[in-house]
């Protein structure tokens, strides 16, 4: 795991480096008091030197203030190179995970991806901070100690003999019994998030449905189990705090009773003991603190393996080395012989699909619920990639051309469409940040949303709710659309982008896009006839296969499936 973080925490080498500096002065600090201690007593107190005693009492200040000043900046810089660390580590997954395509968010989940991002990276960030704060002066502080203690005196060093193997025993022991425990902690997290997630995206339908009591008890398991295992966790700690408090002070009580009569027998000076005594309880809290701090590795090696999986999951949809050149004018795409299933899937949700889409034309997609019409779109807009053949925009595979300016050739209206938290003009200007508001209301008239725009109270300032869900179903698709509008590509995907819409706005929307779209390429998933009967061609899809390509009513005559569909809207 030390290897893992290293990569992390190499560019803080600088302030790291200083920190240990400052840990090294401090534990000599530390390692000097109980030795100015003994000096104090033994020549100062029981010589009655008060000189002695107020010159090695002015030394003993000077090591306590030089100790704290140096902990406390080692305290300070090992925040920022665990805080920095955690930023660092929390950019990396973001930005991992936003290279993720359809493909490993299936795979992965939202909420094991938030508690990883979040959670996870915590757990680091903490193991880097104690580590620099508080671990890195306990092995000088341990080793001086016993070589000081053994100086002052050798028989009662056979105290450390015992006691220190007892804690090391102790340490070892709980971090083994913790592992378990941490890995299941982060698991339970995450099944926390995702209940708590589905319930409160999920509310209307559970208020609907009266389910209130059901949620509530399959909550109350998640936490239930959650808080066992943080139970769990929280007794091994309390045992290993108890059981280390026990040695430190078994050890100094043991100390003080072989010691003490050899203090009255002349045969030891009280300086001695009282000095080893200070270093017994120097070296035991060092061998503490070490055994807080490892007992943080399981959970953080737990974390690390979570965030190591999320950074080196190599996205569905790569990016191209290179980006091939955009092509210049009109803009087509074409999907020849793709194939696609999802992962863990039996069979190809999409199955050696041609399709092509001309500029200035309309090229429709039908078919039944589940034939795959959504995934094609995805295809097409390069949201997932094929197992098999090609899509390809102007005759360049899809896959060569750079991301972000396929994404600005292919306009996507999905399915469900997401808002942003912010406003109507901020959600609007998503793909295009410097269009004017000439050019977002222009984009709204189109969409026919610019009535309902104007009429809000703050227009096109109106503030937008997360998801969008302060508007209405209909009201969502068509901001949507505008969005895509506003953004001018020169391939539009509709999917199923207009079922909000009454049959009359809709018949306004499409003739104001007609005149606006010019030659862009225009897809359209429609399971409204009305929608689809224009098309200069409509695809009809079942299961995932091209049944039939041809006219409205060139289908009439030849598609059973279209057929179907025709006769389903009363139209024969
Ligand atoms: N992320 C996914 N993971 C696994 N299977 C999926 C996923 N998305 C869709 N599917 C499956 O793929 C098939 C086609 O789904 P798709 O959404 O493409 O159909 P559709 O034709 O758009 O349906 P509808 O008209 O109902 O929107 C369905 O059987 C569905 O269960």
């Amino acid at each position: 795991m030390i290897s893992r973080l290293r990569r992390w925490t190499r560019p803080y080498a600088r302030t790291a480096a200083l920190v240990v500096v400052l840990q090294l002065v401090q534990a000599l600090g530390s390692l000097l008091l109980p030795t100015l201690n003994a000096d104090v007593i033994d020549n100062g107190v029981l010589a009655r030197d008060t000189d002695h005693i107020l010159g090695r009492g002015a030394l003993m200040l000077g090591a306590v203030l030089v100790q704290a000043g140096c902990a406390a900046g080692a305290v300070y810089l090992g925040a920022r190179v665990g805080m920095g660390v955690g930023a660092d580590l929390r950019a990396a997954v973001f930005a991992s995970v936003q290279r993720f395509s359809a493909r490993e968010f299936g795979r992965f989940g939202t909420p094991t991806l938030i508690t990883r991002t979040t959670n996870d990276v915590q757990q680091l960030q903490v193991l880097v901070f104690t580590t620099l704060s508080a671990l890195l002066s306990a092995p000088l502080l341990a080793v001086g100690g016993v070589v000081l203690a053994m100086g002052l005196d050798v028989p009662l060093s056979g105290v450390l003999l015992v006691a220190i193997p007892v804690a090391a025993a102790v340490i070892g022991v709980i971090t083994r019994l913790m592992t378990r425990p941490s890995r299941l902690t982060q698991v339970r997290t995450d099944a926390v998030n995702r209940v708590l997630r589905e319930q409160i995206t999920g509310v209307r339908v559970i208020r609907a449905f009266g389910r209130d009591a059901h949620e509530r008890r399959r909550f109350a398991a998640a936490n239930g189990d959650l808080m066992a295992v943080a139970l769990r966790l929280g007794r091994l700690q309390a045992f290993s705090g108890g059981s280390a408090l026990l040695v430190i002070n078994l050890a100094a009580i043991s100390v003080v009773a072989l010691g003490g009569p050899r203090v009255l027998g002349g045969d030891l000076r009280l300086g001695a003991l009282v000095a080893f005594l200070g270093y017994l309880t120097q070296i035991l809290m060092a061998v503490m603190v070490a055994m807080a701090v490892f007992e943080m590795v399981p959970r953080a090696r737990v974390s690390a393996d979570r965030i190591t999986e999320v950074l080196t999951t190599e996205p569905g949809v790569p990016e191209p080395v290179v980006g091939a050149p955009l092509p210049a004018g009109p803009v087509g795409l074409d999907v020849r012989g793709v194939t696609f299933g999802y992962p863990g899937a039996e069979k190809s949700t999409v199955l050696e699909v041609d399709l092509m889409a001309r500029p200035g034309q309309t090229t429709a997609i039908v078919g039944a619920t589940g034939a795959g019409k959504t995934t094609l779109v995805n295809l097409m807009a390069r949201l997932i990639d094929v197992d098999s053949g090609l899509v390809s925009v102007n005759g360049v595979d899809a896959r060569e051309l750079d991301r972000r300016a396929l994404a600005g050739l292919v306009g996507v209206v999905p399915q469900r469409s997401y808002l942003f938290s912010g406003t109507i003009a901020t959600n609007l200007r998503y793909g295009s940040p410097d269009a004017t508001d000439d050019e977002l209301w222009h984009a709204l008239e189109v969409a026919q949303a610019r009535d309902f725009v104007a009429a809000m109270p703050a227009g096109l300032d109106t503030p937008v709710a997360q998801g969008g869900s302060t508007v209405s179903g209909g009201q969502r698709q068509r901001l949507a659309i505008a969005r895509a509008l506003v953004a001018r590509p020169r391939i539009y995907l509709f999917d199923d982008s207009f079922s909000a819409l009454d049959a009359s706005t809709e018949a306004a929307l499409r003739a104001a896009l007609a005149d606006e779209i010019g030659d862009a390429a225009v897809v359209v998933v429609a399971q409204r006839l009305s929608t689809v009967r224009s098309a200069d061609r409509i695809v009809v899809l079942d299961e995932g296969r091209v049944e039939a390509v041809g006219t409205h009513a060139e289908l009439s005559r030849i598609s059973p499936t279209y057929r179907e569909i025709l006769h389903s809207q009363g139209e024969r």
